[in-house]
């Protein structure tokens, strides 16, 4: 099949290299013009382990192309929809990109072919969609909804062996063509409408928010009860009506899409006239607890004023340089706030970070033990394994007051053992104070 993407982020870049895999021609398109260029040439211009070389090996095969023109779309049999739905400043859905891609691409549609939307879209986009097409175009096409599903950081073989696809289609005739494309990735497909394939989404991220926000609110118990909150999590994850996943206490999530697709859905609820209230306190949770830290150093430092904070990690998880609504960005504007200076470490998402955050009281450091050099505290906030695999002997020596604050609950009791490091993670108080 011909397939065009348009928009080459994550989620284009990935889908359309997924399907190239599976033998599809696929063209990809963006106005980013540099983007192009860089694509062409065979660079990828995110950081996502695999992705650079699968690429490259599909352009070698001659499946994979890359352009800026719209024109392209007329020779597709399926053209898929992956631009960027950012949130507004009332926390709405931006469609602005989303109408100019389809409005600009419908002028070129030629004969039947299928939209398939992969933006996370607000209940009713997709309608909407086929309207903006009718207004352009007399062609005959099939909108439907294929929601994604992918993480960054394992986001190709994610894309290659999803647990699910969900395809919200008008009649069943759409919905099967696009079942069959899927078929070689996974058996298990959910055929609906659109407004439930839409809903599914945002639930699915709303759901993973509210775990996450729940084992944070429990972390911050555990540290006045005197329990562990790592282990709290094991014991509750193994019973399999709860899971282990997404249980992990920490900073906060971040990333481009849990912050956005939570204050969508309040949206979405709120044009319904409905409260929704867990959704809310999962917000206010995730705000609270990027907050955490500065109390903790607070505590542990008197004062910030003048001190020199290490921070191990910029983007929002590891294995990504996304900093999008990277809890690191909040946490940092904290510390200079107070009068610190931070000395910043991370294997990937320095040049994104600084984009969004520049200081002169900001340093960066290829090396994490660099960066902790002359610290009064460590603060660990993206659990890279590089990270993880450093020797506390060594830290110890080179700081000035040896306070590790974990805010990834990353590190193991064992390597703590005879390091003199006082060590605070999230709900973790059995681990403090260690001599
Ligand atoms: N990043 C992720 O891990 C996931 C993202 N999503 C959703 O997928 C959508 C895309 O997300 P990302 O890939 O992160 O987006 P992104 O923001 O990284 O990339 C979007 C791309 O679309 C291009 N674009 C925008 N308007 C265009 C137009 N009119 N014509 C041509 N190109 C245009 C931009 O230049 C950019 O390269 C969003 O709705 C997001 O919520 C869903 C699941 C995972
Ligand atoms: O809609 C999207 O864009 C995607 O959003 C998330 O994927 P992603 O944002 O790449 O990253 P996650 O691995 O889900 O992590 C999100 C945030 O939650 C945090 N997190 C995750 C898990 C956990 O137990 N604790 C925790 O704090 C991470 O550190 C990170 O900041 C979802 O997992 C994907 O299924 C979805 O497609």
């Amino acid at each position: 099949m011909e397939i065009a993407v348009i928009g080459t982020g994550y989620v284009g870049l990935v889908t359309g290299v997924c399907f190239a895999l599976l033998g599809h021609r696929i063209i990809c398109i963006d106005r980013d013009v540099d983007k192009i260029d860089e694509l062409a040439a065979g660079r990828i211009t995110i950081y996502e382990p695999g992705l650079e070389e699968e690429l490259q090996r599909q352009q070698e095969e001659r499946r994979l192309f890359f352009t800026t023109s719209m024109t392209a779309v007329s020779c597709a049999d399926i053209v898929i929809l992956a631009v960027g739905t950012p949130q507004k400043a009332d926390g709405e859905s931006d469609l602005t990109d989303l109408e100019a891609a389809v409005r600009s691409m419908a002028i070129y549609l030629s004969g039947h072919t299928y939209i398939m939307t992969k933006s996370t879209v607000p209940v009713g986009t997709n309608e909407q969609i086929e309207k903006w097409i009718k207004a352009t175009t007399n062609e005959a096409f099939d909108v439907v909804s294929v929601p994604e599903f992918m993480r960054e950081g394992s986001a190709l073989s994610d894309t290659l062996k999803p647990e699910r696809v969900i395809i919200g289609a008008r009649n069943a005739h759409a919905s099967e063509a696009i079942a069959a494309l899927h078929r070689p990735l996974t058996e298990q497909v959910v055929e609906t409408d659109y407004r439930t394939a839409e809903m599914i989404k945002y639930a699915s991220n709303a759901f993973l928010a509210t775990k996450i926000s729940f084992i944070n609110e429990m972390a911050n118990i555990c540290d006045k009860v005197g329990a562990d909150v790592v282990t709290v999590a094991q014991g509750m994850g193994m019973d399999r009506r709860i899971g282990s996943s997404f249980l992990e206490a920490g900073i906060g999530y971040g990333g481009s899409c849990f912050p956005k697709d939570t204050h969508a859905l309040l949206q979405i609820a709120g044009d319904v006239d409905y409260d929704f209230k867990l959704l809310k306190a999962v917000i206010e949770v995730n705000k609270d607890q990027r907050r955490h830290i500065r109390k903790v150093l607070l505590q542990e430092l008197e004062s910030l004023s003048g001190k020199f904070i290490a921070v191990w990690g910029a983007s929002f998880k590891p294995n990504t340089d996304d900093v999008r609504h990277s809890p690191v960005l909040d946490i940092v504007r904290h510390l200079l706030k107070e009068g610190a200076s931070v000395r910043m470490s991370d294997p990937a998402a320095e040049l994104n970070f600084r984009r969004s955050l520049d200081h002169p009281l900001i340093s960066w450091h290829t090396d994490p033990l660099e960066a902790a050099q002359g610290a009064d505290a460590v603060c660990l906030l993206t659990d890279w394994p590089q990270f993880l695999s450093i020797d506390l002997h060594k830290l110890k020596a080179v700081m000035t007051t040896p306070i590790l604050f974990d805010g990834r609950n990353a590190i193991k009791q064992e390597q703590l053992v005879d390091t003199g490091i006082r060590y605070v993670g999230i709900g973790r108080p059995g681990m403090r104070g260690i001599k």
